[in-house]
Formats: structure tokens, C-alpha cells, sequence
């Protein structure tokens, strides 16, 4: 007999394809590869979307359908119950309207851990450097170029951590290793097991006392622009500022300004207010460490991702329900979320 549920795949699988076909014996498998918003919402009333039952998308596949906001899980067919979430951050999915109707989200926290702290800690040891400048020097065939001047070791220096979760705890490990003494300020404090060592501060006394001020905490109405002027004006002169979470968490003029005064050392940016624009004041800056949102980009963490949505893919259609729901919906029947940390 055929599965009487529908799966919906926005966008693609690349790595974990085999397992994805490996549902189709537990439901119906529908792909929408490409597309645009209206098309999308034009699709999702076609009486082949009605029994939806699960959709898996991505913050890639975005880009086809617009953000999943309260128009978009409006129009969803009724039958959706499930919206299984590639990616560690889900700034773009409204989860009050999605609990507001039945539906829980999950997302792949744990699977990026380890390759986004990398990226923090390349930017962290590249801004610390401000190598950005001799290695464009370098590539002009000008050696080490005109402006070039002395870093900084992070060997004891005060690295802040703001948002302990799993990037900021695998930040703080491997920061370790580099000598650097280690504060954070998170919503909660940590129990001492996770703390690694690290010292639990205030988000004032993280801002004045931190050398490296390293960002790793969700993007949500309380945390955008957390960072902005007067936050910059408590930091240490010569501070050196890294995101690896969300652009829109540092207020980008702000940060501009505090470089141009030379308050902040350098910066190491993964990620951007409005992305992929960039502000000119940080494309123009040689000093800054800039990359175009590249995080989780290895082949080992695209597959452990897109392994973790299907295993709460399998988790729902095998009546476990979701392993890792987004913690905004704790409490929510039908289980499967992880700590709130
Ligand atoms: N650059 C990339 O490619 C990339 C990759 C993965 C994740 N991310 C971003 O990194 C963020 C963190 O990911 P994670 O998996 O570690 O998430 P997580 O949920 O494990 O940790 C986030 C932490 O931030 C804390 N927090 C939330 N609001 C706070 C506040 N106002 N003040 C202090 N702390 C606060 C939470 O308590 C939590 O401990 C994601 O939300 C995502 O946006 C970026």
C-alpha cells in the first residue's frame, strides 16, 4: 500500500541523497528543487501538497521561498505538522506562528559545532593578526605591502564568549589550547561540568574586560543589534570582535565607526547584517578578516546536517517524534528537544 504521508523536500539534499530515498518506504517523497516565493505559495494550495505531513528545509532554500514568516506558515496545507530545519540557526522561520498552529521545528544544533568554532577561531587568530592586509599585499606582488604592522598572540589574552551554547562551549575548548583565559555571559549560567573552566561574567563586565570578544549566540528581537554603540563604547581599546553567529547582531555601522576610530583592533566577520551586501566600510578596510558566511562549510558537517534532519525526519514518521525541536518549543507535546542552555 502507499505511504498516505508526504514528505516535502525545499531545495536540495547533496550529501546524505541515499538516506533521503530511503524514507520513500515510509512516506511519500515530493521535491520542490527550485522555484520562486509566489510560485511556492502558489504551489503549496495544489491538492498534491494536501498530505504533507513534514517539510525539510534549509537556510539555503530560502532563497526560493522567501523566510518561512507568518504569511508563508499560514498558507501551509493543514496537514503539515513537521518542519525539519537544515541549519543551526532558524532566524528565518517564525516559530510563535508556527506553535501558534501545531506545527514543531526542529533545527541541527550539535552537527555544526565543530566546523562554525573552527571558523571562529580562524578569524579570531586572523584578526588578532590583521592578516588580511599582507595577504592581499602578497597576491598585488607587493610582499608584505606598505601597512603592514605587528599582531597580537592570543596567548593570554581574555577571550569573552557571549552565547556559551554548542559553538560557544567548542570556541572556548579550542581556544584553550591557544593559551587564551576564557569568560562568557550567557541567558543562563552553565552547570560547572560545561563551563570548561570559563569564567561566568556579566554581559557589562564581558563587554569591558574582554580582549577578544568572540559572538556566538542566536539572532531573535533581543539579541539583534545587541551589539552597537554604547556597547562598543564599554570594550577595551584595541578589542578584537568575531561573528560567526548572525550579522544582525552587531549593528554593522556601529562596528564600522568603532574600527575607523580605532577602538576596535580588528574584526572577523563570517556573517553580515544584509547579506550578501556588505557595508563598503568593512569591505574597504584592509584590516578586517572577511568571509562569505562559511561556517559549516566542509563536507563532513554539510552530511552530519543533513543526516541530523533526516534522522528527525525518521524520528516523526516512526512516532518518536523530533530529536532536536528548537528550544522555543519546549513544553510543546510530542517531545525531542534538547537542553535549553
Ligand atoms: N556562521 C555559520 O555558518 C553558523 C553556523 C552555525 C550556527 N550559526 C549561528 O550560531 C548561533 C549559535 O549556534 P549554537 O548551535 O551554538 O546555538 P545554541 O542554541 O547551542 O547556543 C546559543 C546560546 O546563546 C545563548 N543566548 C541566547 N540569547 C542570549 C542573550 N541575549 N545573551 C546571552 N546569551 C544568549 C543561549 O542561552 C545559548 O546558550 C546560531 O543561532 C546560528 O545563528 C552560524
Amino acid at each position: 500500500m502507499a505511504p498516505s504521508r508526504a514528505i516535502l523536500l525545499i531545495g536540495k539534499i547533496t550529501h546524505a541523497r541515499k538516506e533521503w530515498e530511503a524514507l520513500a518506504s515510509q512516506a511519500e517523497l515530493k521535491e520542490y528543487p527550485s522555484g520562486s516565493r509566489p510560485d511556492f505559495l502558489t504551489t503549496l494550495h495544489s491538492p498534491a501538497y494536501s498530505t504533507i505531513h513534514a517539510i525539510y528545509r534549509s537556510n539555503d532554500s530560502t532563497s526560493l521561498t522567501g523566510p518561512f514568516d507568518a504569511a508563508l506558515i499560514t498558507a501551509l496545507p493543514a496537514s503539515v505538522r513537521y518542519i525539519t530545519h537544515n541549519g543551526a540557526g532558524y532566524d528565518n522561520i517564525d516559530i510563535p506562528a508556527c506553535t501558534a498552529r501545531g506545527i514543531q521545528v526542529s533545527s541541527t544544533p550539535i552537527a555544526v559545532d565543530g566546523a562554525t568554532a573552527d571558523t571562529a577561531m580562524f578569524l579570531i587568530l586572523g584578526a588578532l593578526r590583521r592578516i588580511s592586509r599582507p595577504m592581499g599585499s602578497l597576491r598585488r606582488g607587493e610582499w608584505r605591502g606598505k601597512g603592514y604592522g605587528l599582531g597580537h598572540d592570543p596567548k593570554d589574552k581574555v577571550l569573552g564568549i557571549l552565547g556559551m551554547g554548542g559553538i560557544g562551549q567548542a570556541v572556548a575548548h579550542r581556544a584553550r589550547a591557544f593559551g587564551m583565559s576564557i569568560q562568557y555571559h550567557n541567558r543562563n549560567r552553565l552547570p560547572e561540568d560545561k563551563e570548561l573552566g570559563a569564567r561566568y561574567v556579566s554581559f557589562e563586565e564581558l563587554l569591558r574586560t574582554s580582549d577578544v570578544l568572540s559572538l556566538n549566540l542566536a539572532l531573535n528581537a533581543s539579541t539583534r543589534h545587541i551589539i552597537s554603540t554604547p556597547q562598543f563604547a564599554l570594550m577595551k581599546p584595541g578589542v578584537v570582535v568575531v561573528n560567526t553567529a548572525r550579522g544582525p547582531i552587531i549593528e554593522e555601522a556601529a562596528l564600522v565607526a568603532a574600527l575607523e576610530s580605532g577602538k576596535v583592533f580588528s574584526a572577523g566577520l563570517d556573517v553580515f547584517e544584509d547579506e550578501p551586501r556588505i557595508h563598503e566600510g568593512l569591505v574597504g578596510n584592509a584590516d578586517v578578516v572577511l568571509l562569505p558566511h562559511l561556517g559549516t562549510a566542509t563536507w563532513e558537517t554539510q552530511r552530519a546536517m543533513e543526516v541530523l534532519v533526516l534522522e528527525n525526519l525518521r524520528g516523526v514518521l516512526e512516532g518518536r517524534g523530533l530529536v532536536t525541536r528548537v528550544p522555543e518549543q519546549r513544553g510543546m507535546e510530542g517531545g525531542g528537544e534538547r537542553a535549553v542552555l
